[in-house]
């Protein structure tokens, strides 16, 4: 791993910017480096931040741009829980990211194909890669430490094989999903957490210095090889005793 960057903001006003730019730097050097960008999207508050502060860009291009989710809700598109859903009305709708560069998964079959079908989607969009290596990651975290589907004391959590996989048996609703693996996860040249507010002060504390801290999902993200941020702000970091970066005004990532 090229190291942990704990980043602390005041409040997601002066967290969104920062993110934004940390999005768009990845995507001009994997364009300049390999032709495309390909980023991994979370569900959550992580949303209509990324959004608002994608469209708030004065020249935003997107169509080097290939976009999949670290997992995804398996609810039709038009559901208020879908994911790609929301996406589609507050982001996809309004930027120029190909058709063909959005991969979702099909809602319509049943939930081991649906992961399989996913699965498939990644390897054509990867074919020379074991585990899919997406140029950024965008996660978020639970407050019981979760992250992308992988629940705390989920067997899916020792999945070695599988790119993708299914639940059924989801803690928190909707309890069918599909979810990338902790390998997927891993091989990201780039993985940043979001996480606001006082509900993951406790858990952020553990996953960031606690000695039980690989009990929970979200301290099981360390990429072999690429870069991992925790971007959070004051509410969420509330109890940490780490050292951590507090950014300036305009700072970049
Ligand atoms: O599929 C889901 O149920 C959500 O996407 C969920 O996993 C979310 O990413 C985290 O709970 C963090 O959410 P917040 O960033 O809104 O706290």
């Amino acid at each position: 791993m090229a190291g942990r960057r704990v980043v602390v903001f005041p409040s997601s006003t002066e967290l969104g910017p920062v993110l934004v730019h940390l999005v768009t730097s990845r995507a001009e050097k994997a364009i300049a480096s390999h032709g495309r960008f390909t980023l991994g999207l979370s569900g959550g508050s992580l949303v209509s931040m990324l959004s608002k502060e994608l469209l708030a860009l004065p020249e935003l291009d997107c169509s080097k741009w290939v976009v999949g989710f670290c997992d995804e809700r398996l609810v039709s598109f038009d559901d208020p829980e879908s994911t790609y859903g929301l996406y589609k009305s507050q982001l996809f709708s309004k930027v120029n990211i190909p058709d063909s560069g959005i991969l979702t998964i099909d809602p319509s079959l049943p939930v081991n194909e649906c992961a399989e079908d996913y699965s498939r989607k990644l390897k054509e969009t990867f074919p020379d890669d074991d585990f899919p290596a997406f140029d950024l990651l965008l996660l978020g975290m639970g407050p019981d430490g979760h992250t992308c589907s992988l629940f705390p004391d989920h067997p899916l959590l020792e999945e070695t094989k599988k790119t993708v996989a299914p639940i059924s048996d989801s803690p928190k609703p909707p309890p069918q999903r599909v979810t990338m693996t902790l390998p997927v996860v891993n091989s990201a040249r780039c993985v940043a957490f979001v996480s606001t507010g006082g509900s993951k002060a406790t858990v952020l504390k553990e996953v960031l210095e606690g000695r039980e801290g690989s009990a929970f999902p979200a301290a099981r993200v360390v990429p072999t090889r690429g870069e991992l941020f925790w971007l959070v702000d004051d509410p969420a970091a509330a109890s940490l005793t780490i050292q951590v970066e507090r950014p300036s005004s305009g700072a970049r990532l």
